[in-house]
């Protein structure tokens, strides 16, 4: 007879980016959902990640910041099959001097069909759905 397996499956991950004026809805977002996000492991961009990290008690590993080129590591995860989605709250009205890796994340969510969030009504419903 063989042993019980204590193996669990392996934790997905999950990446989470705000730009600064939507730091404030992300830190919210993950409070209402901190329970199902704990099932995960968290990666995100640097300053968005330290908040999360403070405000929620979430351990989050985190990348570099944004304009020093975290949504492009976040990118190479991503192509690299490593996040399962990407909760990523956009400013529409703000500028990015980084714009180019920030449609750079966009475009490998879609050339690699992963999930991605770019506002709070669609994250909760992706983190609702269970879909992940
Ligand atoms: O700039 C960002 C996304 O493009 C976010 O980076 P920070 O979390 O470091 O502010």
């Amino acid at each position: 007879m063989s042993e019980p397996t204590t193996e669990k499956a392996p934790r997905k991950t999950l990446a989470l980016i705000a730009h600064d004026g939507k730091k404030a809805d992300m830190v919210a977002f993950v409070m209402a959902y901190r329970e199902v996000l704990a099932r995960y492991d968290l990666i995100a961009t640097n300053t968005t990640g330290t908040l999360i990290r403070d405000k929620t008690g979430l351990p989050v590993t985190l990348m570099l910041s944004g304009p020093q080129g975290g949504d492009a590591q976040i990118a190479a995860m991503i192509a690299e099959h490593k996040i399962e989605a990407v909760f990523f709250l956009i400013d529409p009205l703000g500028k990015h001097p980084h714009d180019p890796d920030i449609q750079t994340l966009l475009r490998i969510c879609n050339v690699h069909n992963v999930a991605l969030a770019t506002n709070t009504s669609t994250a909760e419903f992706i983190i609702s759905a269970s879909a992940i």
